[in-house]
């Protein structure tokens, strides 16, 4: 279970020069300091997948990385189970598999040598690795490619290998930050497809995206963020019922100038 409360985090701006116009003008803004999050609330349980939604700017990468413990938090609680994310990083960290937007993978190596890596890492023995790559790679329809160099995959073979590398631990969760952005159809279906077979095994998966139409087919749950703060969380049914007109007006409906 992951559960987020009343969590925070601000940025000092080293810059302000270099702010872009969208973020001089947001609230969020005070003084040299700009408060990316300010009060994000959510709770995924064993077996629920949860969207994360909101504009470009929400939050959500932020909350995203305070949750994986890339970044420290300024207020709130993270739990994983019965870990405290805040206070015990280093044992939480081994809980989640966390892909960020901006995994890298080592070009010179392959595929398979770059899940490998993460593998052991995380403590794993070889024969486990390559039975976890095996099937990791037929789940994510990855043999065409996993023995060759990474540096000249496509879009959709590096996402697919940094999601196999973010689970080649079996985390107890898992944590996706736009798992689908800028994948071609197959690849993207290849990708819901393995979130599906994840909610099958009862991991909890909390994944941020900006497409409806995967919120409604993978999704228990749905949290809406907007401008650092929670402005919706619930069931994907009382997501819907915020409009008679769609997904889309319902997400509108939960921002905080449509509300
Ligand atoms: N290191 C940083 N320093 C200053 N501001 C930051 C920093 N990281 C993020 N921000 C700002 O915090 C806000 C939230 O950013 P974040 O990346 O979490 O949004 P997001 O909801 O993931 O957006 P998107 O949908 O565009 O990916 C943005 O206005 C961003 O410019």
């Amino acid at each position: 279970m992951i559960k987020i409360s009343n969590l925070a985090k601000k940025f000092k701006i080293e810059n302000p020069k270099k702010l872009s116009e969208q973020d001089k003008k947001d609230p969020r803004l005070q003084g040299r300091f700009f408060h990316s999050v300010k009060n994000v609330q959510l709770q995924c349980e064993k077996g629920e997948v949860l969207a994360l939604l909101g504009p470009n700017g929400a939050g959500k990468t932020t909350t995203l990385r305070v949750l994986s413990t890339a970044l420290q938090p300024d207020n709130g609680s993270i739990q994983i189970g019965g870990t405290d994310v805040v206070k015990q990083p280093i044992e939480a960290r081994k809980k989640i598999g966390f892909l960020s937007g901006s995994t890298g993978l080592y070009g010179r190596l392959t595929g398979r040598e770059n899940i490998a890596y993460f593998g052991r890492l995380n403590g794993m023995g070889d024969a486990d690795i390559d039975a976890q790559i095996n099937q990791l790679a037929d789940q994510l329809d990855m043999h065409t490619f996993l023995d060759r160099r990474s540096e000249n995959y496509s879009t959709g073979m590096k996402q697919k290998t940094s999601i196999a590398r973010a689970v080649v631990h079996s985390p107890e969760v898992v944590v996706l930050d736009e798992p689908t952005t800028g994948l071609d159809i197959m690849a993207a279906n290849t990708v819901i497809e393995f979130i599906k077979s994840l909610k099958r095994a009862e991991v909890p998966v909390i994944f941020s995206t900006h497409h409806l139409d995967e919120v409604n087919e993978l999704c228990d749950n749905v949290a809406v963020i907007d401008h650092g703060e929670t402005t919706f969380e619930g069931s994907l049914d009382a997501f819907k019922h915020k409009s008679d007109n769609g997904l889309h007006a319902a997400f509108m409906a939960c921002l905080k100038e449509g509300a």
